[in-house]
């Protein structure tokens, strides 16, 4: 079987064999090759014959041995090869009608053989339609896991082997192109639903239009809501006219399956309905009532007292499996442990899963991955730490032990809470059960090393935080509410069994959000229509928990979550309650999520444990503390988000420079191209040419301010020294005004305004000189009368006794008369009002005393005119 296994065919096994003979003797080759290709037609024409009543095969007397069944030489060789010779049950009743092209719906006991019961239908389909390379895929068979999926191609490769087909295994987690490349030449694949998909979708090469037969095993999942997308578009893409198995040990017999999947007058096979029990005879199981504290104890003490034995834990959620994993190995039970779950690579996952088939004995730590299908040889215990979350979950999980015709063992260990429900639903799918006790001498309390692993390492502690929500998430998330209780969970002592220093806090959703989730995750479906994400991590309907469970923590079909989030085009639209979880659990998460992120297997870790994938379960509202509902319902919330989204537009990159400039469009220059384009020397030299002109201009701006403030300061003294002259002298005292509010008050008590930004500025070269414009004052006494004394000097030196009026709109001198007499208490304080005041006197009542007019004057008139007034 396969490119590799089926080199030497149908015809040449068939073809007899002469040794000894004389090469004379001996046939030509082309009457060889007629001689065989006689042969198989013959042989074909009679199996055709013999298949073409299911009856007549059925009523064969005493039908046992596969040799009694019209099957093709080499299915018949390969059998014989495999060891197997006598038929199971459900091989018996179910070949007669799938080799005659029936489509069939198996149902049997785990272990019971169901997986030849399918094979050999697809070899010999087949072999009747003498199917050649060239004709492409005649059959495709469906597993919900990758495990199950590769446990079914080493079997398809050991029964066929000896035909001449070829067969692929298109499963997740394996590289895509490479399959992609030989997908096409393939006869058989056996394929998980993502991945089928994918190829469907992405590769131009891949046609199923000649498709055969197909065969689902473990139908009952692969029809469930939680591959419901996936599967419905898988079928789209196959022809009608083709023949289908559906297997299982839980079988469905729902009509709206069989109308999915176009069952044609199928034959339903259920070789174990009027047993007794549903599962296996030599099958032992029991029960413990078990505190949820005492789980770990009991699972350690169990362990230890089993030494020599191959066990098969099963627990809720990867979180679970990987704290008990960790911290089972540093309390060394003396047992080897392994661990297997969903989060792990694919290599890793299958690493251990032919591990685990070797040992004799070990203990493997599981999700329900390794649920369902998986032919783990001898396996002696099956312990179910966690209750499954329904009797068919049960079923497949106790079904790992007392395979085919071994006997095997089962322990569950249910809550106090658990147990009435438990057991009923048990009961209605006869599933035999007794309850044992735990021996209190024999239990081990491992609390205390557990507290010391945890308060030694961030990373267990951290485990245990993520186990002990993950559990109660799961708890929380089944739908079964008869049989899970959060609200019953004894929960601060739960965490102080995992040696937790406290319960992380939790809070979960109330049902009008679970719903409205719900209502979103299927509205997200219905926008990518044929995206598989949705159907393996958006169930919906009545079997949400199944799904949810799988696709959870509990990651049973993780395989097809993979291969459906790469078939599915968009990224899954995170939900509101998606965030909340996201934030309430940031308290948990911790800085050792970063640490532990690196170390975990998978990169998807921690989405998976954060978001919501079951949504839509109808939750009792005053069992659980309720989040603010929102204003708006999240139909709205999405329209809303999604019509701000598209009004967004593209986003543009914006990139700032140095000086934090937005720079549109920026490409860093390398250092090559840089210098390629310039000279960097005499981009530097210009640089440093235009700073430092820029510096000296700036330096002559400042030396020209400091001078022009030791000037005034100069002028300030002479005019100072020349009034205390003055004043001396008998002569009126000098005043200059200046604007509103920026009066100073002479030291000597003379007021003036000679500040540096008053109205009355001038210009002065270094010596004092005047040398710019000039503000001519005005003054007024006290009442407000002008005093008619206005002063002027054009250098800043004494201007003699002689009182100078300037009427400055004519631009001509003003007559010079002589000053008044000083007076007393002459020093006074003449602010901007005051000068006002006096200039809105009408100067004609008093022409003798004019108003000056504050004004810029060219300095050059007003010099020579200052030069003439002193001349005079
Ligand atoms: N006719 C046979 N003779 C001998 N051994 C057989 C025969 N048929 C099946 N077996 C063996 O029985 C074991 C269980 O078979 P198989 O895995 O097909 O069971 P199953 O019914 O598919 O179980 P499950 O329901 O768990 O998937 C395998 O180890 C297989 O090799």
């Amino acid at each position: 079987m396969s490119p590799a296994t089926s080199s030497d065919g149908a015809h040449a096994a068939a073809a007899p064999k002469r040794r000894g003979k004389s090469k004379s003797n001996q046939p030509k080759p082309e009457s060889k090759k007629l001689l065989r290709r006689n042969q198989q037609n013959l042989e074909l024409s009679e199996l055709v014959e013999r298949t073409k009543d299911a009856n007549a095969i059925a009523e064969i007397p005493d039908l046992k041995l596969f040799s009694q069944l019209p099957l093709s030489l080499m299915t018949q060789k390969g059998l014989s090869k495999g060891n197997f010779l006598e038929m199971t049950e459900i091989q018996r009743s179910s070949l007669p009608f799938s080799l005659c092209g029936r489509d069939v719906l198996g149902a049997a006991r785990t272990g019971s053989g169901k997986t030849l019961a399918f094979l050999i239908p697809v070899l010999e389909t087949l072999f009747k339609a003498t199917w050649t390379q060239l004709d492409g895929v005649g059959a495709i068979i469906i597993s919900p896991t990758r495990e199950l999926a590769l446990q079914i191609f080493e079997v398809l490769r050991k029964v066929g082997r000896f035909h001449n087909f070829s067969a692929g295994l298109l499963i997740g987690g394996k590289d895509l192109k490479g399959e992609q490349g030989r997908v096409g030449r393939m006869n058989i694949l056996v394929c998980t639903p993502g991945r089928l998909l994918q190829h469907m979708d992405q590769t131009p090469e891949f046609s199923c239009d000649n498709l055969q037969i197909l065969v689902l095993d473990e139908a009952d999942r692969i029809l469930d809501n939680g591959f419901e997308k996936t599967l419905n578009a898988i079928v789209a893409n196959l022809p009608k006219s083709r023949q289908t198995l559906l297997f299982s040990a839980t079988q469905t017999r729902s009509v709206r399956d069989l109308a999915r999947l176009s069952l044609k007058n199928p034959e339903y096979v259920a070789v174990h309905d009027a047993a007794e029990h549903s599962t296996p005879k030599n099958l032992m199981q029991n029960y413990i009532v078990c505190p949820l504290p005492q789980k770990l104890d009991v699972l350690f003490s169990f362990l230890k007292s089993h030494l020599k034995q191959k066990v098969l834990v099963f627990l809720s959620s990867c979180k679970q499996v990987r704290f008990v994993f960790e911290t089972f190995c540093k309390l060394q039970p003396g047992v080897p442990l392994m661990c297997l779950h969903g989060k792990q690579k694919q290599a890793k996952r299958m690493a251990i899963f032919e591990q685990f088939c070797r040992k004799q004995d070990a203990c493997l730590f599981a999700t329900d991955v390794a649920a369902r299908g998986l032919d783990f040889p001898a396996v002696d215990w099956v312990v179910q730490v966690d209750c499954p979350e329904d009797a068919a979950t049960y079923i497949h999980r106790v079904g790992r032990t007392a395979r085919y015709e071994s006997a095997g063992k089962a322990l569950l260990l249910l809550l106090p809470s658990e147990k009435d429900g438990m057991l009923e639903a048990l009961e209605q799918k006869k599933v035999p059960i007794s309850e044992i006790k735990i021996n209190p001498a024999k239990t081990v309390s491992i609390r205390k090393q557990l507290s010391g692993l945890c308060s030694q390492s961030p990373d267990i502690k951290y485990l245990g935080q993520k186990a002990f929500i993950c559990y109660l998430r799961s708890v929380y998330l089944q739908a079964n509410k008869k049989i899970f209780d959060v609200g019953q969970l004894p929960i601060d002592e739960f965490a102080d069994s995992l040696g937790l220093p406290g319960a992380p806090r939790i809070k979960f959703v109330k049902r009008s959000q679970a719903k409205n989730a719900s209502r979103q995750a299927q509205a997200a479906m219905g926008q990518d229509s044929d995206g598989e994400t949705g159907d393996a991590s958006r169930p919906s309907g009545s079997k949400i928990a199944k799904a949810a469970a799988d696709q959870g923590d509990s990651d049973a079909d993780d395989s097809d979550t993979e291969d459906a989030a790469a078939a599915a085009k968009p990224k899954k639209p995170k939900t509101k309650i998606d965030k909340m979880f996201e934030k309430k659990n940031l308290t948990v998460l911790s800085e050792h999520y970063a640490k532990l992120k690196e170390q975990s297997e998978s990169d998807s870790d921690d989405q998976e444990f954060l978001s919501l994938k079951r949504a839509n379960h109808d939750l009792d509202e005053d069992e659980l503390p309720m989040a603010a509902p929102s204003k708006l319902n999240h139909r709205q919330l999405l329209k809303t988000k999604t019509k701000a989204i598209k009004e967004r537009g593209h986003s543009t990159k914006l990139v700032f420079d140095e000086e934090g400039n937005p720079v549109l469009d920026f490409k860093l220059e390398t250092l090559d191209e840089f210098e390629k384009k310039q000279d960097i020397a005499s981009r530097q030299r210009e640089y440093l040419e235009a700073t430092t002109a820029k510096m000296r201009e700036a330096d002559t701006i400042d030396r020209s301010i400091e001078r022009e403030r030791l000037k005034e300061k100069k002028r300030l003294k002479r005019l100072k020294e020349k009034n205390e002259r003055r004043a001396e002298s008998g002569q009126e005292v000098q005043v200059t005004l200046g604007p509103a509010g920026s009066d100073y008050e002479d030291a000597s008590g003379g007021d003036f305004d000679g500040g540096d930004d008053s109205g009355s500025e001038y210009e002065s070269d270094d010596d004092g000189a005047p040398s710019g414009r000039y503000n001519v004052s005005r003054y007024g006494d006290e009442d407000g009368e002008d005093e008619g004394d206005d002063t002027y000097d054009s250098d800043g030196d004494e201007s003699g006794d002689e009182e100078m009026q300037l009427d400055l709109s004519e631009d001509t001198p003003a007559p010079r008369r002589p000053l008044p007499p000083p007076q007393a208490g002459n020093k006074r304080r003449l602010n901007g009002a005051d000068a006002v005041a006096v200039a809105s006197k009408p100067a004609a009542s008093k022409p003798a005393k004019r108003t000056k007019v504050i004004t810029d004057l060219n300095t050059q008139s007003l010099e020579d005119l200052a030069l003439q007034l002193l001349d005079k």
